[in-house]
């Protein structure tokens, strides 16, 4: 029926709603073990490469699979993959516990399953309560408790921590990370990297229906060249004696201290002492991980022709690129996400497309019912 494996792919996958390019080309792994970040702006086309993903929305072209399968081969689908797209549709006057019920007949699982869940959403003390009278916070509890009902190997979520309060949101991250560190597979979106920075492994950063990055969040991070600055008590001797040392590319910042790219607070110590000049002020610099992602993703309303290049970013940004962030889709240097070898050029070999899949009919017969 499937692999097994907990993966999931998605390649080349694109979608028009007439003239409006929601996805283009889209290609990426998720690899169990492990909590991928799908991160974009509003509009970006993530709840539709998910909705696609979970069979809800037929790609123009391209496809997903989980497990190896398209999700509609998935045979009993709720037990392979934990889906929640919208924290809302319960039903107000239902208890949550019911709401769990109802979800749990049809799946064919015992009623003490809900408990379970519920428990382990946080939810325990409000089994009782009725749905319509929770916050956002516990809407987004119980759905996640909804996907859990089972026991699936693969979780999705589309914007999880919208709602959650900070305490909230530090569960969600424990949670999730111990249900990847358990071998299974999370993938969630959101549109704010902070919200979900310490949650994820790998990241895929879309803007405009098209890949702006790929790969491990540490890579992203390490990619953006760190810079030191120094307040001397002689700028310009210390620039010539950095020269001299090989250490170029000093530049004066606007309040009279400089700023050298790509150096350590103690190479520039070493200099100064031994050319005499003494430090009033030496630090390091990195570039926010969330400007980055500003970058990567700014445009989407002011919708230029190609995407950004890295020549183009605004002037003032010191962090240089990482080696994969070049639109619209390549590999960072170093990044192997599924296997892909980033040396192998900017899109990954594609297999071939799952049994009874037809790129303009959808699939087409193929064993499994649908969900
Ligand atoms: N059913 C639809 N019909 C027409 N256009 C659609 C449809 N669904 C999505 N779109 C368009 O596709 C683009 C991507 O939307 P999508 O909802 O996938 O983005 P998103 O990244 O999930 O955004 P958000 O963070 O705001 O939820 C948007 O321009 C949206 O208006």
């Amino acid at each position: 029926m499937h692999d097994g494996s907990g993966r999931i792919v998605v390649q080349n996958l694109t979608k028009h709603f007439g003239q409006v390019g929601a996805v283009q080309n889209l290609s990426f792994h998720v690899e169990p073990g492990s909590v991928t970040g799908f991160l974009g702006p509003n509009g970006a086309g993530k709840t539709t490469t998910l909705r696609m993903l979970l069979g809800l929305v037929t790609p123009t072209a391209g496809w997903a699979t989980i497990n190896g399968q398209p999700f509609n081969h998935l045979g009993n689908p709720g037990r392979v993959v934990g889906a929640v797209l919208e924290a809302q549709g319960f039903h107000p006057t239902r208890s949550a516990r019911n709401h769990l019920r109802v979800y749990a007949a049809a799946m064919g699982i015992p009623d003490q399953r809900c408990d379970e869940v519920l428990h382990l959403v946080g939810l325990g003390e409000a089994a009782h309560r009725k749905a319509g009278g929770f916050s956002l916070g516990m809407k987004q509890r119980l759905a996640l408790a909804t996907a859990l009902l089972g026991d699936p190997q693969v979780l999705v979520l589309d914007e999880p921590a919208n709602g959650l309060d900070p305490e909230g949101i530090a569960w969600l991250r424990t949670f999730l990370r111990s249900f990847a560190g358990g071998g299974r597979t999370v993938l969630i979106s959101s549109h704010l990297l902070a919200e979900v920075e310490q949650t994820i492994d790998q990241v895929v950063i879309i803007s405009r229906g098209q890949t702006m990055y790929y790969g491990m969040l540490d890579d992203l991070r390490k990619s953006q060249q760190s810079r030191v600055i120094a307040q001397p008590s002689d700028p310009n001797k210390l620039v010539g004696a950095l020269q001299e040392a090989g250490l170029s590319g000093a530049t004066p910042t606007q309040d009279g201290k400089i700023a050298i790219p790509g150096v350590t607070v103690q190479q520039v110590g070493d200099v100064a002492a031994k050319a005499g000049v003494a430090l009033y002020g030496v630090q390091e610099e990195r570039a926010d991980l969330e400007e980055l992602f500003f970058r990567l993703t700014s445009g989407q309303y002011a919708a230029p022709q190609n995407p950004p290049q890295f020549g183009q970013l605004p002037p003032g940004a010191h962090g240089t690129p990482p080696g994969g962030y070049a639109a619209p889709v390549q590999l960072p240097q170093g990044a192997q996400p599924g296997g892909w070898n980033p040396q192998s050029g900017p899109v990954p070999q594609a297999p071939p497309p799952p049994q009874g899949y037809d790129q303009h009919q959808g699939y087409q017969g193929g064993q499994g019912g649908n969900a």
